[in-house]
């Protein structure tokens, strides 16, 4: 474009950070990237560390996690839809939204920097219009524009304003938790702290200690860090991992369970973070067997359980058609696939990308897996059907539909097995939960074969 008028315009200078966040969020929306990824990829290519990759990241996240509730405040304050505006544009607006009303940033800094950036991204026709729609959304505060557009909605969808999820969420986690619902929504917007697990056997308490981290509060291996996990020479080698409390806890269970002598099977186990923790928990002599469908993901198990001296046998197999005779194993984890609505806290944009049909298009798959799980166990074995969704749907109905179908399974009440957590058994399940144990809210049942 050239200089209006004889004037040279000045250029718009974009700081690296807000760049970065910018180009992280077109390629979440443009090219369905997940938004964890891309940013890594962003920050190391651009050089990015410590308080710009910290503010890059708190803006991604945020923007993703508040984007359907930003939307209506773009949307009012832009006086059109928000499928009217050019999705460059839109993601400008929605980033600035959240400076505005959930970021510590002046509100002048908020809209001057959204201007320049939209200058640089999009072009100087759109300058005005960003700053006009941002100057709008800075005369209310977060809680004025929820007061302000929440007023005239049902209470449902004015708490799935107030917490930015989509209703057919807050419909689910009401119907599990009621009144409660509200605070479990409130947990998905918190950045959880990064959680490890030490792999028994391969490292012990003090070296994780002396790297700085700390202990948690329920999972027996279970450590937090801050910072990068990946500077700890126990992660880089594999003795230690990366894992929710939740994910250690179900595994945890499932090892605890009376059961004969005889080898494990993890049924859906890509990318092996409950495997390696099993594998540590079998103990020698107690073979363990980890199948996963997809082949880069079977071999993400591989590099779970490198640190073993006698690793578990991965094999990319079809859980469904199992490659091994019926009753071979002594205990198997069937931790299936699901629409992970127990983990939104950790995957910013997943509660919009997900779609109510994504529930009853999961749960026959869920209902093979965990026919094929006890199939594949022998008689006094146990089956562990776990999910990282509370959805009822992914979780009792299909156990109470798989156990309908057969006379040779009996529950084993779950609870009781991890007496370190409260308030979690759900009847004889466990249902876990971010605001009540500051875990992923992951479900658990367990199923002994009786014949
Ligand atoms: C919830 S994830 C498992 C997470 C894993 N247990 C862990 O802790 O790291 C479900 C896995 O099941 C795999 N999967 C999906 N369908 C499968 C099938 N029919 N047989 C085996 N694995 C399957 C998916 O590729 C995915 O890796």
């Amino acid at each position: 474009m050239s200089p209006a008028r004889g004037r040279t315009r000045r250029r718009p200078r974009v700081d690296q950070a807000r760049r970065v966040a910018y180009d992280a969020l077109r390629a979440v929306h443009a090219s369905d990237a997940y938004a964890n990824l891309v940013l890594s990829d962003l920050l190391a290519q651009r050089r990015l560390t410590g308080r710009d990759a910290a503010f890059a990241t708190e803006l991604l996240h945020g923007t993703c996690r508040g984007e359907g509730s930003y939307d209506r405040v773009v949307a009012a304050a832009s006086g059109r839809a928000v499928t009217d505006l050019q999705p460059a544009v839109l993601d400008v607006l929605r980033l600035g939204t959240h400076q505005l009303l959930r970021m510590d940033v002046p509100d002048h800094a908020a809209v001057a920097t959204s201007v320049d950036l939209a200058r640089s991204a999009v072009g100087e026709r759109v300058a005005g219009l960003v700053n006009a729609v941002l100057r709008r959304v800075g005369e209310r505060s977060w809680e004025q524009w929820v007061d302000h557009l929440g007023a005239a909605l049902p209470a449902p969808e004015r708490l799935a304003l107030a917490t930015a999820h989509p209703r057919w969420v807050v419909d689910a986690f009401t119907d599990l938790l009621g009144d409660e619902a509200a605070d479990a929504l409130a947990a998905d917007n918190v950045t959880p702290m990064t959680t490890l697990v030490r792999r028994p056997g391969l490292v012990e308490p003090d070296e994780l200690r002396a790297a700085g981290a700390e202990p948690t509060g329920l999972s027996p291996f279970g450590w937090r860090v801050s910072g990068n996990p990946g500077d700890l020479a126990a992660v880089r080698e594999g003795r230690a991992g990366v894992q929710d409390e939740g994910s250690q806890l179900v595994a945890l269970a499932l090892a605890r369970a009376e059961a004969p002598e005889g080898p494990w099977l993890d049924l859906c186990a890509g990318p092996g973070g409950k495997t390696a923790l099993l594998a540590a928990l079998a103990g020698p002599g107690t073979r363990v067997v980890a199948a996963e469908r997809q082949p880069h993901r079977a071999q993400l198990v591989r590099q779970a359980v490198r640190a073993r001296s006698e690793p578990p046998l991965v094999v990319t197999a079809d859980g469904t058609r199992p490659p091994w005779r019926a009753g071979s194993f002594a205990k198997v984890l069937a931790d299936v696939p699901c629409t992970g609505l127990g983990a939104l806290r950790r995957r910013p944009e997943a509660r919009w990308r997900r779609r109510p049909e994504d529930v009853p298009e999961l749960h026959p798959l869920q209902l093979r897996l965990l026919t094929a799980a006890l199939d594949s166990t022998r008689p006094g074995g146990v089956t562990a059907y776990v999910t990282c969704s509370p959805h009822r749907t992914e979780t009792v109905e299909v156990v109470q539909e798989v156990l309908a179908g057969r006379d040779d399974v009996e529950v084993v009440p779950a609870a009781p097995l991890l007496p370190e957590v409260s308030d979690a058994a759900l009847g004889d399940f466990v249902q876990l939960w971010p605001h009540r144990h500051g875990t992923d809210a992951m479900f658990l049942a367990l199923l002994r074969r009786t014949g």
